[in-house]
């Protein structure tokens, strides 16, 4: 029998769902009834100027903030505000700021990642019983998959902190994956990185996401925006001012613009193409 392209290729799901989200700090509105779907299979962007709220909207999806009104639901079950519940519902991030511990090993650091996936307990781990070393031996195989997958088997056996900027990074990312997630939230992943730093973190993503994990990215590089993204939101003063393709955002005057203050630019100098 054979089968059609078209039916070997699974549909996009709604993974992610945000509906209405605001975040106020005080007087200060941050995020303003935002909506936001990322779909299986997906790399989405997250850009916008400087205090646009898009951290505090990754905040607010990760259960590090409590929005004051809307919902966020994974895999169509409502997200308790919760970290850790939210890690092990199936979303991993990483953050701006890099934070690792950086006098455990880059083997460790992922270990630890990985520590909030596996259901074995403090019991289990006192008692070091046969369930608590199968466990352990899982952890390990899958972290060195991850430190082979992220190119960072050489580096495996070092501190953290000795590792260059963009190892670092990258070490976080292969953190983040430790608790196997199905979207993945990456705040700035290219901050401070070289060319050929960001460009090794553009392919790194895409084979993310060629694996089965969707991806959600904040990123001031538009470059790294339009080369990765299938789909691209924009946040301006803690509103959506407009969301679709690459291309489309692109050349949306408000979002240029937005980033410039001048309505009637027709370029940015972010504008590679
Ligand atoms: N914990 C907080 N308390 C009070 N105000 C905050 C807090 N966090 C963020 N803000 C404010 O909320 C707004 C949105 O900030 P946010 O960091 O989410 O923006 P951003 O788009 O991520 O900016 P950037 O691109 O510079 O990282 C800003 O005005 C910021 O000063």
């Amino acid at each position: 029998m054979t089968t059609t392209d078209a039916a070997d290729t699974p549909r996009p799901q709604p993974l992610l769902t945000a509906t209405g989200v605001t975040m106020r700090f005080g007087g200060l509105t941050a995020v303003r009834s935002v909506d936001l779907t990322v779909h299986t299979g997906q790399i989405v962007g997250l850009i916008g100027p400087n205090g646009a709220g898009k951290t505090t909207f990754f905040n607010c999806l990760t259960g590090l903030y409590t929005p004051a009104e809307g919902t966020v639901t994974y895999r169509d079950t409502a997200l308790p505000a919760k970290p850790h519940l939210v890690t092990r519902a199936g979303i991993a991030r990483t953050f701006q700021n890099i934070r690792l511990f950086a006098s455990m090993t880059v083997l460790e650091n992922v270990l630890v990642g990985r520590h909030t996936r596996t259901k074995e307990g403090l019991l289990a781990a006192l008692l070091r019983g046969p369930t608590y070393h199968r466990a352990e031996k899982a952890s390990k195989q899958r972290a060195l998959e991850l430190l082979d997958f992220t190119g960072l088997t050489p580096q495996r056996d070092q501190l953290a902190r000795n590792l260059p900027y963009g190892e670092q990074r990258r070490l976080e990312i292969a953190r983040a994956l430790a608790s196997d997630p199905g979207l993945l939230l990456l705040d700035e992943p290219t901050a401070g990185m070289n060319p050929h730093e960001t460009r090794t973190t553009e392919r790194l993503v895409r084979a993310i996401r060629d694996q089965g994990t969707a991806v959600l990215v904040i990123e001031h590089d538009m470059r790294f925006i339009f080369n990765l993204c299938d789909h691209v939101a924009v946040l301006v003063q803690g509103q959506k001012l407009t969301e679709g393709t690459p291309r489309t955002v692109q050349n949306d005057e408000r979002v240029i613009a937005a980033y410039l203050g001048t309505p009637h630019s027709t370029t940015t100098e972010d504008d590679h193409r």
